[in-house]
């Protein structure tokens, strides 16, 4: 009698299951979202699979360009179907409505252990409360005190570079990589808590290094395919006592470490020059209102790790660009050495070639592949490109429900042969900067330069302006005394959890041949 119940109550709850399902499925318009075929679909890892084996965004790039700028994709672990976004409209309205349009709530307890409560966690009214009293931090103004800082770490990673050609007889080839993060790992540590990690010498930098080599590798395995969607499924394993779970990543704990140093030392009032002492003093003048101590702390740590790896990753693909395309690395090299002996803040915004290699290496090769978002509630989605539907009718908006998964890839919209024609994907400067060589602004996203390199809306890179600023000084400091060269290894990308150069499925690896200029 009792297992007769239990099969009925069984039944019923599927009945249940499978009624919301159908009712839902029709309640939206994803359903008439078009996308490669179901039938392609693995059962259990819809096609999320194939596109996590492909290389970065790959699959998402080739199936937006056959079917359009707005598809849907079966989801793993029968999750409904994913919504990835090229649409123009449609981003713009997911990016400004940073109430409704939120990054996946499942993650939120990971996200804390690893950033703390900062601005990358934080969503709402406390995302809002505190953008506005971080933002004066990176204002033109206080990003020209950081220019001595950032010089001193661009000519520490040049003259590592030439030390090593020299003692090779002019020229050497090496793993960029490392040396670029540790560049940008001595940038954000003096500009953002006023410490020096010394070029990749100091203990904590090794660890730093070490973890994220760590975290590049695991991602690009099976296990870190299936960990974030088991997560998505389960959200409420974060909060099981698994050690990974509650792990806080190093550089959290070591940037707290010596931010809180920086603090107790109380000498902030003078050095007026990094974030830390900025926030520190507009706390101060504040009279409560502003950030406690605990959020700057967070933030600290949130700057390091979100400028950090992102900076690198923009110098080693636009170095591998500049060593493929000698005549473009020629061009910029006139230009730095002619027209700035002095790399100021304002000087080098003045550099036009510069300026259009730094856009086309961020267009090509953006740091940030992709992001996801989750609405909060129904909501209806403007499309720039309309979808006709099997019975002919042509939606302009998308009706979509609480709870749509939307991915949105960067790279994907950047290199739409659609809109950037046949050479899409190539890197060339020159578009930049030739009449008529580029879409029109209708047709490409809305964002810094009409990329979405550094996202869009109220949650785009608080950083950008210093990512910007460092970019073009390592670029021009390293271009001016050495030249770059490709060399036999085949090279492909991933996402992981930034765009990585992957050598014979091992991430963080691009080697360049690296010359003197004088022995060139
Ligand atoms: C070339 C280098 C960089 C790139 C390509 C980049 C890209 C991005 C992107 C795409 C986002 C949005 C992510 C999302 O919402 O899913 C973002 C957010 C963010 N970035 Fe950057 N970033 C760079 C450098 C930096 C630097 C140097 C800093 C700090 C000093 C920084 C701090 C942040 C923070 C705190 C956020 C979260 C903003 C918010 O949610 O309000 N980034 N970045």
């Amino acid at each position: 009698m009792t297992s007769m119940f239990s099969v009925a109550g069984f039944a019923l709850v599927l009945a249940l299951f499978v009624a919301r399902y159908v009712i839902r499925r029709y309640q939206d318009d994803v359903r008439h979202a078009p996308g490669p075929s179901s039938s392609t679909a693995s059962w259990i890892w819809g096609h999320e699979l194939e596109a996590f084996q492909g290389q970065a965004v790959e699959f998402y790039s080739k199936w937006i360009y056959k079917y359009g700028p707005l598809i849907r994709i079966k989801a793993a672990l029968f999750h409904s179907d994913i919504l990835v976004v090229g649409d123009h409209a449609a981003a713009q309205q997911i990016f400004a409505d940073t109430y409704n349009y939120v990054k996946a709530p499942s993650f939120r307890p990971i996200v804390k252990n690893i950033l703390g409560k900062g601005l990358v966690w934080a969503e709402g009214d406390d995302h809002a409360h505190q953008r506005r009293m971080l933002s004066n931090a990176f204002t033109p103004e206080n990003l020209k005190d950081m220019t001595d800082d950032i010089l001193e770490c661009a000519s520490k990673f040049e003259s590592y570079l030439s030390n090593l050609a020299l003692l090779s007889g002019g020229s050497v080839t090496t793993n960029i990589v490392p040396l670029s993060s540790a560049c940008t790992l001595d940038i954000i540590g003096r500009v953002a808590f006023g410490h020096d990690f010394d070029f990749g010498k100091s203990v904590e930098s090794q660890d730093i290094a070490a973890s994220w080599h760590n975290v590049v590798n695991t991602g690009m395995t099976f296990g870190g395919f299936v960990a974030p969607i088991v997560i998505r499924a389960f959200p409420f394993i974060t909060s099981l006592p698994v050690k990974s779970f509650q792990a806080q990543g190093d550089i959290k704990v070591i940037t707290g470490k010596f931010a809180l140093q920086f603090i107790q030392e109380g000498s902030y009032n003078e050095k007026r020059k990094n974030i830390l002492s900025i926030l520190l003093r507009a706390q101060n003048e504040n009279n409560g209102e502003g950030l406690s101590t605990t959020q700057i702390i967070d933030n600290i740590i949130t700057f390091t790790i979100a400028g950090l790896e992102t900076t690198a990753g923009a110098i080693n693909f636009t170095l591998l660009e500049l060593a493929r395309h000698p005549d473009v690395q020629r061009k910029l090299r006139d230009e730095v050495t002619q027209y700035s002996s002095d790399l100021s803040y304002d000087s080098i915004q003045k550099l036009s070639y510069l300026d259009a290699v730094v856009k086309e290496g961020l267009r090509v090769n953006p740091p940030a592949v992709m992001t996801e978002r989750v609405a909060m509630k129904d909501s209806l989605l403007p499309l720039t490109t309309p979808i006709r539907t099997r019975d002919g009718k042509v939606l302009t908006s998308l009706r979509v429900k609480k709870g749509q998964v939307f991915h949105i890839p960067f790279l994907t919209m950047h290199t739409n042969p659609h809109v950037w024609g046949v050479d899409a994907a190539e890197f060339k400067p020159e578009r930049w900067l030739t009449s008529g060589a580029m879409p029109s602004p209708n047709e490409l996203p809305h964002g810094w330069s009409s990329l979405v390199a550094f996202c869009d809306g109220p949650r785009n890179c608080i950083g950008h302006r210093l990512a910007l600023f460092e970019f073009k000084i390592i670029l021009a400091t390293l271009i001016r005394s050495l030249e770059f060269h490709p060399t036999d290894a085949v090279i492909t990308r991933k996402n992981s959890p930034t765009l990585q150069p992957v050598i014979n499925g091992k991430g963080g690896i691009l080697p360049l041949r690296v010359s003197l200029l004088s022995h060139s």
